[in-house]
């Protein structure tokens, strides 16, 4: 047969996918609005190549100054666009949720993976809401309460091991936190950071972190690849995805178990698990409730321990560049608390200063800078511009919390900006909660055991210990100066009048939440810690 006879309907058919292409890409056809604005697409990637491995909140900070607070990007046929204001972070996340609370759902993590289960992951809709509903019950504002003697308990534990141990901050950090979720849901005493259902948890989180890295796997591009068998070579995605299944079965599953043993066998442990059972009805909508609470409660640990803990040793690091605003701290804690006792909850409308520093904290550096990304379960349109339904939507926490109209010098680590001359806090300035806790309906439900937990861990410390640089060899302060991505410095220097207060960036795994694992080492370096004039005991 004549080649020609093949060769004009190939080329007209490929003329017409092109044509296809281009109408749709640049929108030539008209019928919807174009997207917002953005940085130029290259052909068929997009702006694959505009988005940073590292720093990528900074990038799109600054994109924003360029396309404005609305901005989009397009990753091969992914539409994705940034909201860099409050404005417009509360005009679709809050106003519009119905539209704007879903999560995108990928091949690897929700098929592969089997991440369906866990509420961060979670599509929007009825088993999403159960799971809320769970957390708001036992997490609650109206819940803390219930915690307080396991919260005072393994807070005293945490600061006398700092005491006998200040090296091992890093670990005692963790211990907290850790210690205190894990009685508080399932009645397990946990004694150190290598506790079995720790490590489990915390190793699910890490294969999670690795598996949802956004247009790591080719899978997610060309999906029939789901199919190739685990022995396949070139399919370590399949491994990876297997061991992920495992790993979050655990984590979902075995302290749960012990807790509903302990309650089947007549010993019930006090704790969220036993609340639970014993409210169930024996129906079937009773199991699916279980179901819920395992799932609410199996990622509640995964979701809270990186981020609180990664903010307490910002607060190190804070209170180690800052010793002025220490001070200021700790003259409020004497006036107030005393040396006689511990600050409880009950002192922190008192503390205002304290309050302020906590606030800095939050604000100065945001431990999940673009939240989560959120995305759009159905066609939109804002301010002119089309949001097709399935667009991957960032709420900019970075660029909120650090908008020059609400925070002048955001760089700056400055907790008196959120008080009143008078010294009382100032109610008119942005509290960081309203993005570094996320958006809309999909916002952190931890964040007032989040909040409680700082709170207590950040003002028992600065009450009992002064954090202080270290000394080298010939006794001079070891100060951290910068650090910039995953490059650490420390430099020596003779006094607090050479620290240069430089912007502090970590490393970021591109839309999910991050943790700063190079901090450890510069704490490490730096950091000392003595009591204070604190006289009763932590026991
Ligand atoms: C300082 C500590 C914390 C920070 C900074 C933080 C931050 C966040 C952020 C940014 C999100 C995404 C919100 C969004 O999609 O817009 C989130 C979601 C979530 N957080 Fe937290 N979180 C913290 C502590 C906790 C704790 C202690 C828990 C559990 C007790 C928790 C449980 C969750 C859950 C389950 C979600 C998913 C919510 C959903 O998708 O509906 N978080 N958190």
């Amino acid at each position: 047969m004549d080649i020609m006879s093949f060769a004009y309907p190939a080329l007209a058919l490929g003329a017409s996918v092109l044509l296809w292409y281009l109408l749709k890409e640049f929108n030539i056809a008209g019928g919807h609005a174009a997207l917002p604005p953005g940085p130029p697409r290259r052909l068929v990637i997009g702006n694959l190549l505009d988005i940073p491995e590292t720093s990528l909140w900074k990038t799109l900070t600054n994109m924003a100054q360029s396309y404005g607070d609305v901005l989009s990007l397009k990753v091969f046929s992914q539409p994705i666009v940034v909201l860099s204001s409050l404005q417009a972070a509360t005009d679709l996340f809050d106003k519009r949720a119905a539209i704007y609370s879903d999560r995108y759902t990928s091949v690897m993590m929700h098929e592969l993976c089997n991440a369906g289960w866990i509420p961060t992951f979670m599509n929007y809709g009825d088993r999403w809401r159960n799971t809320r509903k769970i957390y708001h019950q036992y997490f609650g504002p109206h819940a803390l309460h219930n915690y307080k003697s396991v919260q005072d308990e393994k807070l005293r534990s945490f600061l006398r091991r700092l005491r006998d141990e200040p090296e091992h901050f890093n670990d005692h950090i963790l211990y907290v936190f850790g210690a205190t979720i894990m009685k508080m849901m399932y009645g397990i005493e946990v004694q150190d950071s290598r506790h079995e259902e720790v490590v489990t948890a915390e190793q699910a989180m890490s294969k999670f972190a690795e598996a949802g890295q956004p247009g790591r796997w080719l899978v997610d591009m060309f999906s029939p690849l789901k199919y190739v068998p685990e022995w396949f070579p070139g399919a370590q995605f399949k491994k990876l995805a297997s061991l992920c299944i495992s790993l979050s079965e655990r984590t979902r599953n075995n302290a749960f178990n012990k807790a509903k043993q302990a309650y089947e066998s007549g010993h019930p442990l006090p704790c969220i698990v036993t609340d639970i059972l014993e409210k169930l009805p024996d129906t079937a909508e009773g199991r699916e409730l279980e179901q819920c609470a395992r799932d609410s409660l199996g990622s509640a640990f995964a979701a809270g321990s990186d981020t609180t803990v990664a903010y307490v040793k910002w607060f190190f690091l804070a209170m180690l560049m800052h010793p002025e605003a220490q001070k200021k701290a700790q003259q409020e804690l004497d006036r107030v608390v005393g040396p006689d006792r511990l600050p409880d909850v009950d002192d922190r409308a008192s503390l205002p200063y304290t309050e302020a520093v906590i606030k800095e904290v939050l604000r100065w550096q945001p431990v999940a800078p673009l939240a989560f990304t959120h995305c759009t379960a159905a066609d939109d349109e804002y301010r002119g511009y089309h949001i097709p339904k399935g667009t991957i939507v960032i709420g900019n926490a970075w660029s909120i919390l650090h908008d020059t109209s609400a925070y002048p010098d955001p760089e700056s680590f400055m907790p008196e900006r959120f008080l009143n001359p008078d010294g009382s806090l100032n109610a008119n300035i942005r509290d960081p909660q309203v993005a570094c806790f996320g958006f809309g309906r999909r916002t952190c439900p931890g964040r007032y055991l989040a909040m409680n937990s700082l709170y207590q861990v950040i003002a028992s410390v600065l009450h009992t210990f002064n954090i202080s640089p270290s000394l080298n060899d010939v006794g001079r302060n070891v100060i951290p100066s910068e650090v910039e991505g995953l490059i650490l410095y420390v430099i020596l220097v003779h006094d607090f009048s050479l620290i240069v207060s430089r912007t502090l960036v970590i490393p970021a795994v591109p839309c999910i939440m991050i943790a700063p694992s190079n901090l450890v080492q510069l704490l490490r370096k730096c950091l000392s810690l003595r009591q204070t004039t604190y006289s009763a005991p932590l026991c």
